[in-house]
């Protein structure tokens, strides 16, 4: 029995000249959230794809628990949101959730998942009158119906409010440590901050970097040195942005960066200098330079 839930080696997938996939290794551990980060267009879709079964790689393999994801007996196990979804708009929001779950041999409790997603109030309610967040939150509460061992969610939070996204959050949470296994993406930087241990960055249809979020932090090592004033042109600067009228440099040597703005001799005020964010890790690891094989690397 694999201790994997879900697995690609060294999966490759194209559309017609376009390497959507390109030779990607991933191993999925069950009991873990990993969080699947990229631009848009990185391949993190098809990937997610590839592994639920519904496509199939050009080359390489997939598994889902063991085998194939094409598989039905393979797919019981499974739970997930795709970036669209079509619900029955005539279902009421009790009823939809019941005819998911009746599909799979032990259930969830329907009361328990709706009062877990916060759809309790909207139980009666057909599917066609709810707004969108609350579909994005029928979706995500459908991807657990079955009581699932991998739950996939494809960008699950986008769309909600705040409130919506952190109670989504505290469910996927709450599931997690009963003993799903969730893998989500997300456009959200701090989403995956929240929520991921491990992280996987991909670009152009390959893994940059994988490992502990704090692992992927200090690799890249950056920092961000915030100051107020009329600046000159200062090398080892990887990004820069004015924010709320301050400068915010990226740079992977604050130490020497803040000699040579001192050697400037311009004048500056409300210096900070902080540590790296998820965000800046994942700028400084997608940025052209970085786009090279030697960042590729996997969990042992
Ligand atoms: N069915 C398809 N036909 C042709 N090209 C496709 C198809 N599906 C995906 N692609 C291309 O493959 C590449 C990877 O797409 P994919 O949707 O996997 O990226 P993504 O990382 O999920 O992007 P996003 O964050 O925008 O959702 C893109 O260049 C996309 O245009």
């Amino acid at each position: 029995m694999t201790r994997y839930q879900a697995r690609a080696i060294g999966a490759s997938r194209r559309f017609g000249s376009l390497n959507a996939l390109d030779g990607i290794d991933l191993d999925i551990s069950a009991g873990e959230i990993l969080g699947l980060l990229g631009p848009n267009g990185a391949g993190k879709t098809t990937l997610l794809n590839l592994l639920t079964g519904l496509r199939a790689p050009d080359s390489g393999r997939v598994e889902l628990f063991g085998g194939d994801p094409r598989q039905p007996r393979n797919r019981q196990r499974l739970g997930t949101t795709p970036q669209e979804t079509g619900l029955p708009d005539t279902l009421r929001v009790a009823e939809i959730v019941e005819f998911v779950a009746k599909h799979y041999p032990k259930p969830l409790p329907v009361d328990e998942l709706l009062e877990r997603f916060g759809l309790s109030e909207l139980a009666r309610e057909q599917a066609g009158s709810l707004s969108g967040g609350q579909q994005r939150r029928l979706s995500a509460a459908l991807a657990f119906a079955g009581d699932p061992g991998l739950v996939v969610l494809d960008e699950p939070t986008t769309g909600l409010d705040v409130a919506a996204r952190d109670s989504l959050w505290e469910a996927l949470r709450h599931h997690n440590r009963r003993g799903t296994t969730v893998l989500l993406t997300s456009h959200y930087l701090a989403e995956v901050e929240a929520l991921a241990e491990r992280i996987v960055v991909m670009d152009r249809g390959r893994v940059l970097a994988d490992g502990p979020q704090r692992e992927i932090k200090s690799r890249v090592r950056t920092s961000t040195v915030t100051v107020r004033g009329e600046l000159p042109e200062l090398p080892g600067v990887v990004r820069s942005e004015l924010r709320d009228g301050a400068h915010r440099l990226l740079t992977h040597d604050s130490d020497r960066l803040v000699r040579d703005l001192v050697r400037s001799g311009v004048d500056f005020e409300d210096l900070t200098v902080t540590g790296t964010s998820l965000e800046e890790a994942f700028t400084a690891l997608t940025s052209t330079g970085n786009r090279t094989d030697e960042t590729a690397g996997r969990r042992a």
